[in-house]
């Protein structure tokens, strides 16, 4: 049997009576490991062996090479079984305004934006620093151009957005005792006091979630613990202390429903979801889903975006022509010299910290757009005039910064791609393709 810290096996032996074997056991088996193909990205290999996670569209089990082609490119994004359930409750639409309040590393904001198709708005917000870059150049490889990415806490974003948005998710954070069998190093931080510490932080982050939430709109907690104290008592408290209601999660492939007698016999618990290690595939998870009252239009300002000179509008639509089979979707935006295109019903951001917003289009130059190493991931081979399928001997003596050729004329900036999924921009001069990789990410 695994170490558990102490006071962990008691709670769970008295809250699980008899079941609390076959729960322990789990343990001592491997994690349940899998992976989301990406619905932005074309098709290129459409037979997959690996077999699908029942409650995850596009999701399946299995493991992902952290410097393969298909990671790499943002073809697919490693996220464990049972967090795909997440935004599968969620449900968001294209052409709603969406925000992931706790986002990093990125796992259920790159599926939020699968739901979305590039329509609307994913704001996706991170607290701390670090993460949110990390959550960025997640975002960024996995091809989403519909997002702002902003690096806040909680409170100071509900000062700013008031029932700004559709749909919700407070993915918070937790005891994190789902993630003990994948990852025992979460383990140090436990302590028998632990989730009610964690609990009184929820309750503060769903106070400001709600209030960012438009009448009539829908917003999801989870976590990824078993805590009673962190999921059924914080779904019941919500439900009873803030203007939110819980509505009915569907459950099935082994997907049970939250206990009401570890909340107070509160019933409407019942209205939630737990994902348990040993009734399915997957480590544990708790899912609320909530609606606010009332139907109405989404409140407040709209972002209002820098303009372009005349210069650079002709500047930009001179690669578009050249290089591109279509001009970008979007509300184009110049700060000085730097050309960003962020999605259409973007909020105001002028009151909150933006790591990004939308993509980074490229930059002007005297007389020309020279165009940025994101569009390699915002775009896909058919939105280049030219893109170039490279060997893997190619694909790996350009990320290590050298210079390619290919028998082509003209000048343009190409997609160069791998099996057909797109890595680098290359600049072709009578063909030579210039090295435009950048350099920090040179491998
Ligand atoms: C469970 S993780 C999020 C995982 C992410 N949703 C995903 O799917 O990849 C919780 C996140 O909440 C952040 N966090 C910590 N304290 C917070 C607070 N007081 N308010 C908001 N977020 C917080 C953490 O930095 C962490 O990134």
């Amino acid at each position: 049997m695994s170490q558990f810290p102490n006071g962990f096996e008691a709670k769970y032996q008295q809250l699980l009576g008899d079941e609390a074997a076959s729960f322990f056991a789990t343990f001592d088996q491997p994690a349940q490991s899998g992976y989301r193909t990406n619905p932005l990205r074309p098709a290129v290999d459409a037979e997959n062996s690996d077999p699908q996670v029942p409650w995850s569209q596009w999701g399946h089990y299995g493991k992902v090479q952290g410097n393969g082609i298909e990671h790499v490119s943002g073809y697919v994004y490693s996220q464990e079984p049972s967090a795909q359930f997440v935004a599968t409750v969620l449900d968001p639409k294209p052409g709603e305004r969406v925000l992931d309040l706790c986002a990093a590393p990125g796992g259920k904001t790159t599926h939020i934006a699968s739901f979305m198709q590039g329509q609307g708005v994913v704001v996706t917000n991170e607290i701390n620093r670090g993460r949110a870059k990390i959550l960025a150049s997640n975002v960024e490889r996995f091809g989403i151009t519909n997002a702002l990415i902003t690096n806040n806490d909680p409170e100071s974003l509900a000062a700013a957005w008031p029932e700004a948005f559709d749909r919700i998710l407070v993915d918070a954070p937790c005891s994190g005792e789902g993630m003990f069998r994948k990852d025992p190093e979460a383990m140090q931080y436990w302590n028998v006091d632990y989730p009610d510490e964690c609990a009184r932080r929820q309750k503060l982050i769903l106070q400001s979630a709600q209030a960012m939430l438009r009448p009539g709109g829908t917003l999801v907690y989870s976590t990824c613990t078993f805590s009673p104290e962190e999921d059924e008592q914080i779904a019941s408290w919500a439900n009873a202390n803030l203007p939110l209601n819980l509505v009915p999660i569907d459950k099935d492939f082994g997907i049970e429903s939250g206990r009401p007698n570890w909340a107070d016999d509160d019933d409407a618990v019942k209205m939630t979801a737990r994902l348990w290690p040993q009734h399915l595939n997957g480590e544990g998870h708790f899912v609320a889903k909530f609606v606010k009252a009332d139907d109405a239009a989404i409140h407040g300002k709209l972002a209002d975006v820098g303009r372009l000179s005349a210069t650079q509008r002709k500047d930009y639509e001179a690669f578009v022509k050249n290089d591109l089979t279509h001009g970008l979707s979007g509300q184009l935006m110049a700060i000085k010299d730097q050309l960003f295109v962020v999605p259409v019903g973007t909020p105001d951001w002028r009151k909150v910290h933006v790591v990004r917003a939308g993509v980074h289009v490229g930059t002007f130059k005297k007389n020309r757009f020279e165009p940025s190493h994101s569009l390699a991931t915002a775009l896909n081979p058919a939105d280049f005039q030219l893109s170039i399928e490279t060997t893997q001997e190619e694909y790996t003596q350009y990320r290590h910064g050298d210079l390619l050729h290919r028998d082509l004329p003209g000048k343009h900036y190409v997609l160069l791609t791998l099996n057909g999924m797109g890595y680098a921009l290359g600049k072709l001069v009578n063909g030579s393709i210039k090295n435009v990789y950048p350099k920090g990410l040179r491998v």
